[in-house]
């Protein structure tokens, strides 16, 4: 692209040195540069990128962008100052890839829990409808048949550009996107023209970022906020009526919403609900009448997973009708109350709760058709917010017996881990196991016919991080072969 044509989109700036006509990419880490690129640099929270400008000139880069004067030595080699690169970045990353959410309907979701699980939904959906959707969260970005890695559930705003655009360019008009409260607060949104914004629901996670709750939802209502003023272009939130956040996410923005529930009155209010151990169904009250829902997902909060994604489609132009019948050929998601199909006299679930709240609901879940104990394995990872740990710890202690175990170590002692959560036990019927492998075997052995088990933590990751390295590692795999180890073993 022409570098004066691009950097006209930065009002304010100071360029030394010579601008080459022509650049073929950008880049914010020196490490990926190559010739005739920019490298912007961008103090981070590890280290700050104006310490690799000269690595990136190495590499190839002809356009450093900085916040300070640096020395150049090459006189190939512009640098163009500016006040902030973050935000310089996201301007030139939606000018170099030609604004490609602007061409695609974008939503984005929201929410401590049931981000994957609504973004899910809504791609599978969509995908059902014989729609073109992509896919980006946690499990990376899905585009066509391809899965290609990401490091961060939300990515920076540069990465964002560059995913939007191949998305667009690959003909999909769809793009559902987890929008997490870190990707917010650095920024890594700025420049997406959201269409439709999904709100799930607030409660206590990632303190060790955000400080307050009070801070916490501050931070998720950017997303609201920054639907911004155009009032001629079509914009909605869908909100959760159940939670009282949704006020002031509604009080930020002059776009309309779609709200859904099942306790308070809303737009998409599910009644008469059944859950059994392996589908749930309920009456779906909605603008266009009153039907009859059945589906594979499990549980309450995956009633308002489903509702949010019913909610985003009818804005966007679907029948409730068509919608209803799409939601029948639903799979659960993967690893969020997973059933594992085993021939054992146990059921087994596989889940991702990882917050207080999550592992409430997940328990809550199978009570309705408890018979003998529930056994909750409960894992929490270290080096991340350690004042949920009692709390997850307290909620866990709603089932029969409790199992306390880590997810991701990294470099955090798993004994001081376990110690923060032990301090929540309600009941004195729990085992803490730091070695999430013999924790899950534990569950198996102390199990009875009849019993319910959950592996809540890590879902269907198919790693453990330990120090900063990812191992190999699958509850799924682990908990089958133990079970029917043990269960084939009593049979003989
Ligand atoms: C705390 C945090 O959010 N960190 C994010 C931040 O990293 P950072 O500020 O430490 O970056 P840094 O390492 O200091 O690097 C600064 C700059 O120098 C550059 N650099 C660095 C080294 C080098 O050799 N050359 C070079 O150019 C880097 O490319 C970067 O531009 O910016 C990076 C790029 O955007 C993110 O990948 C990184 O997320 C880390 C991996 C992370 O774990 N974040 C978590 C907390 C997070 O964001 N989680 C949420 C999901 C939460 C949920 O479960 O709901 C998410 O969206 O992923
Ligand atoms: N709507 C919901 N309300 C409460 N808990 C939920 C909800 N949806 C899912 N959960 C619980 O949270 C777990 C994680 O679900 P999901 O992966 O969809 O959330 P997430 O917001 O993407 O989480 P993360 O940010 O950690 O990736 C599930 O396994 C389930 O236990």
């Amino acid at each position: 692209m022409n570098t004066h044509e691009l950097l006209s989109c930065l009002r304010f700036k100071k360029i030394n040195g010579a601008l080459p006509n022509h650049i073929t990419n950008i880049h914010q880490d020196s490490r990926k540069v190559e010739n005739d690129t920019m490298f912007i640099c961008i103090r981070g929270f590890t280290v700050d990128g104006h310490e690799y400008y000269k690595d990136a000139i190495e590499n190839g880069a002809t356009v450093i962008l900085a916040e300070e004067e640096l020395k150049i030595d090459s006189d190939h080699v512009a640098l163009v100052i500016v006040n902030s690169t973050a935000k310089a970045m996201a301007l030139l990353a939606n000018k170099f890839f030609d604004y490609p959410s602007t061409k695609l309907t974008t939503i984005g979701v929201t929410g401590t829990n049931g981000k994957t699980t609504v973004t899910s939904l809504i791609h599978s959906i969509l995908r059902n409808d014989n729609q073109k959707s992509a896919l980006s969260g946690s499990i990376g970005l899905e585009l066509g048949k391809e899965f290609y890695y990401n490091e961060n559930t939300t990515c920076d705003a540069l990465t964002n550009q560059k995913m939007l655009r191949k998305v667009h360019d690959q003909g999909v008009d769809h793009m559902i996107m987890e929008v997490s409260s870190h990707g917010l607060a650095q920024g890594r949104l700025w420049g997406i023209d959201f269409d439709i914004v999904v709100f799930t629901n607030l409660t206590h996670d990632h303190l060790d970022y955000h400080n307050t709750m009070e801070q916490y939802s501050n931070t998720k209502s950017l997303l609201f906020s920054q639907l911004g003023n155009d009032l001629s272009a079509f914009k909605c939130l869908i909100l959760n009526e159940d939670d009282p956040q949704s006020n002031q996410y509604k009080a930020v923005t002059p776009f309309e919403s779609i709200s859904y529930s099942i306790e308070n009155t809303s737009d998409f209010k599910a009644t008469n609900i059944i859950y059994k151990s392996d589908m749930t169904s309920f009456t779906l009250h909605s603008p266009e009448g009153t039907y009859d829902v059945e589906m594979k997902l499990l549980g309450k909060f995956n009633i308002y997973n489903v509702l949010a994604a019913t909610a985003s489609l009818y804005a966007k132009g679907i029948t409730v009708e068509r919608l209803v019948e799409l939601i029948k050929k639903l799979s659960p998601v993967n690893g969020r109350m997973e059933k594992v199909n085993i021939s054992a006299p146990v059921t087994m679930y596989i889940d991702y709760a990882h917050t207080p709240d999550a592992i409430e609901k997940s328990i809550s879940s199978v009570m309705p058709f408890k018979k003998q104990k529930i056994i909750f394995l409960a894992g929490t990872s270290g080096d991340r917010d350690r004042y949920k740990r009692p709390l997850m710890a307290e909620k866990a202690s709603l089932a029969d017996y409790v199992i306390l175990t880590v997810n991701d170590p990294r470099f955090e002692n798993a004994t001081t881990i376990l110690a923060d959560m032990e301090q929540g036990m309600q009941h004195h019927h729990y085992k803490s196991i730091p070695d999430r492998k013999k924790a899950i075997t534990h569950a198996i052995e102390v199990s009875e016919p009849g019993d319910i088990i959950i592996l809540a933590g890590k879902g269907q990751e198919e790693y453990q991080i330990i120090e900063n390295k990812k191992y190999p590692h699958s509850d799924i795999k682990i908990a089958t072969e133990k079970c029917l180890l043990k269960y084939s073993l009593n049979h003989n």
